[in-house]
């Protein structure tokens, strides 16, 4: 099973960075979603009905999916022997920076839920600056991984 892993390192990588790619995609375009919801669209109105379908199904069909094919990926790339050294900072820094982003995801799908029970309390303003976040974390985790400091 290791010999299949290791020999199969650049494939796991390379599915594990194109479902890193669909990830990220959804992670900067659903709160930008969320900040038209909240400032554009009247509760109630056919138009609040598209975004709450937009938004579903962009976590459901591509988010979700992409999230587990992710953590899937670099759970396989983490057994492979000699890959991750836990010694050195840029493992733990990612390791950090990468649950922050399922949180983040986690706290965008609840307020999903909130759009749908029309319970929303987050402002425009407030969805802006969350959208910052997925930025800082890709910065952290793409220079862990790649600088390996
Ligand atoms: C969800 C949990 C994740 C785990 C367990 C994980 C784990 C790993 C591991 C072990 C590697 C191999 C490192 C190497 O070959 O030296 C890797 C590569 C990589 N990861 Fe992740 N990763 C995760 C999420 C992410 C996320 C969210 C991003 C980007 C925002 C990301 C970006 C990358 C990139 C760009 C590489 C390729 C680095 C290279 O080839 O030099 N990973 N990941």
């Amino acid at each position: 099973m290791m010999d299949f892993l290791a020999e199969s390192y650049l494939w796991i990588k390379a599915f594990h960075v194109i479902s890193v790619l669909a990830w990220m995609a959804g992670l900067f375009y659903l709160p930008r979603l969320y900040v038209y919801h909240v400032e554009q669209v009247k509760a109630g109105s056919e138009t609040d009905v598209l975004f709450q379908t937009m938004e579903r199904r962009l976590l459901k069909a591509i988010m979700n999916p992409a999230m587990i094919s992710t953590w899937v990926f670099g759970i396989l790339l983490v057994g492979i022997p000699g890959i991750v050294d836990w010694t050195a900072p840029w493992s733990w820094a990612k390791t950090v920076a990468v649950i922050c982003m399922t949180l983040f995801h986690m706290w965008l799908a609840a307020r999903r839920k909130d759009f749908v029970a029309g319970t929303n309390t987050v402002s425009g303003r407030g969805y802006r600056m969350m959208n910052e976040l997925p930025t800082l974390l890709m910065l952290v985790i793409v220079i862990s991984v790649i600088v390996k400091y």
